[in-house]
């Protein structure tokens, strides 16, 4: 992001922006079943590898790769497996430093890998198996990366606020009030809107499109309920403990 774009309302566009990544990353997962052996340790024994399942190992498969390729050198970027990554073998490019150094510390892929895999996929996708294990992983990766990087943007959204209003903010940082800052930085009108608008993005993005624009089986491709309901209880929290924890540590 270039430094001339950094206010409340480019970093909410951007969030905006975000929802429809999300919304289509689900729609293609739900193209599978939950196809369950690809997140079971009886599936794979893959000689070298002793983590937990096949999404396990195609995550960390992706994130050597692309940690070789840059990605986390990009401060939107969170890997969900950050130890022994290798380095960068690209030049890197010079992002601007929007952020306290502190944002380095914070990552909490570990609460969005237990959520998307235990409460959310049982959620959209339907029962059952139909061997597409490995595409359902690459899906799956998809879903993962989105869902971080938006929660994760909640250090730029926390940076923004903190910059428009130092002098609200600083006092609750000083004394670590967390439910202080939670309520500075909290908009319930802005919640609801953007509860609204991903349900209706589900509804838009996940129809059947024909050529007389009806959705004539009235059915969706993700429910719209769900999709609500993920921001609701998990991506719009998260957002904001993200930004709660990037402001504990604002000053230090
Ligand atoms: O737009 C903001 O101000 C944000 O902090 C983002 C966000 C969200 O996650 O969408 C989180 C907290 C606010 O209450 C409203 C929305």
């Amino acid at each position: 992001m270039k430094k001339a774009e950094f206010t409340l309302d480019s970093v909410r566009d951007s969030l905006i922006r975000q929802e429809d990544t999300i919304v289509f990353c689900l729609i293609e997962r739900a193209k599978y079943p939950l196809n369950s052996p690809a997140y079971n340790q009886s599936y794979v024994s893959i000689p070298g590898f002793s983590g937990s399942s096949l999404v396990e190992y195609i995550v960390k498969q992706t994130e050597t790769l692309q940690a070789t390729a840059g990605r986390y050198e990009n401060p939107e970027e969170h890997a969900f497996f950050p130890d022994n990554l290798p380095r960068s073998l690209v030049p890197s490019y010079n992002y601007s430093q929007v952020l306290h150094t502190a944002a380095n510390s914070i990552n909490i892929n570990k609460m969005i890998w237990d959520m998307y895999c235990n409460q959310l996929l049982p959620l959209f996708v339907a029962e059952g198996e139909d061997g597409n294990y490995a595409s359902t992983a690459a899906s799956d990766i998809d879903c993962l990366q989105a869902l971080s990087r938006r929660i994760h943007y909640g250090k730029f959204v926390a940076e923004v606020k903190f910059r428009d209003a130092p002098r609200d903010y600083e006092p609750a940082i000083r004394a670590k009030d967390k439910d202080a800052l939670m309520k500075l930085l909290t908009f319930e009108k802005v919640e609801e809107t953007v509860r609204r608008r991903v349900e209706k993005k589900a509804m838009v993005f996940g129809q059947e499109v024909n050529l007389d624009n009806v959705n004539s089986k009235g059915k969706y491709k993700v429910d719209p309920s769900v999709v609500s309901r993920l921001y609701v209880e998990w991506v719009m929290p998260l957002t904001k403990l993200v930004q709660v924890e990037y402001l504990l540590r604002r000053l230090d």
